[in-house]
């Protein structure tokens, strides 16, 4: 086969890491959007999708009791918190991005979002970085880790149909399959917000799709403490040994 894809210079290329091959896309390098492919096993994938189902079974008791299920179904279908220290499978998909994603700091990451969409289920353009009229209102995850660093969205079910990311700043579309993950800063290298990274969940318009969230936040993040530059941060930070 031609290895020339493996030439470190080129935007789809793979890397070692705690023996595992990590295949990488790069959509933009500054902002940094990656996507990696199969960063997931089928078994993680299948196990994680098990788990988003028993969760939303939990939710919907906690609805009927309050007696106000159309709302609370609509909210049903668009997230759940999901504590990876309680159950093993999302412990599984933490410890593999953690791993195999070297250059970010998982420590002071927010828990993972599961979020499940169905037809005509979409999110609007938005960014991720937190903006507050000023410190009276943050919270206290503001407060000790900081704001939304980067995020990282792993995909578990893709729609038939519709749901892409789009980055319109970017002029950037991501596409996934179960199994993948992309990452992109909300920051810059000064740690104000990445106007570039805003981005949208586009319609679903056949099937469904499953994804979960993890925002990192900014505290002890080695590419903020590495970087002098205020500008928008390379894709190449994100990659272990010399890029
Ligand atoms: O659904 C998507 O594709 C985007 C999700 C998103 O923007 C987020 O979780 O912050
Ligand atoms: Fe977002």
């Amino acid at each position: 086969m031609d290895k020339s894809f493996e030439w470190k210079h080129a935007v789809c290329f793979e890397y070692l890491q705690n023996f595992q091959i990590v295949k990488v896309e790069v959509v933009a390098w500054r902002p940094g959007l990656v996507i990696y492919r199969d960063l997931f096993t089928g078994k993680q994938v299948r196990d994680h999708l098990e788990l988003m189902e028993h969760l939303k079974f939990e939710e919907q008791l906690v609805v009927n009791d309050d007696g106000n299920d159309i709302v609370s179904k609509i909210r049903r279908a668009n997230g759940t918190q999901v504590f990876h220290e309680d159950h093993p499978a999302a412990r599984s998909i933490w410890d593999t991005a953690k791993n195999l994603l070297p250059n970010l700091n998982f420590k002071t990451a927010e828990d993972i979002l599961a979020l499940s969409y169905n037809p005509g289920g979409h999110y609007a353009a938005h960014h991720d970085y937190l903006l507050y009229p000023s410190e009276k209102e943050w919270d206290e995850w503001m407060r000790v880790n900081g704001n939304r660093f980067g995020t990282l969205i792993m995909a578990f079910g893709a729609a038939e149909s519709g749901g892409a990311t789009v980055f319109p700043r970017l002029g950037a579309a991501v596409r996934t399959k179960p199994g993948d993950a992309f990452f992109w800063f909300n920051a810059m290298g000064n740690s104000e917000q990445e106007d570039l990274s805003e981005h949208a969940g586009c319609p679903i318009y056949k099937g469904q799709k499953q994804i979960s969230t993890i925002w990192l936040r900014m505290r002890d993040q080695p590419i903020l403490e590495q970087t002098l530059s205020s500008d928008s941060l390379s894709a190449s930070l994100l990659f272990p040994g010399e890029f």
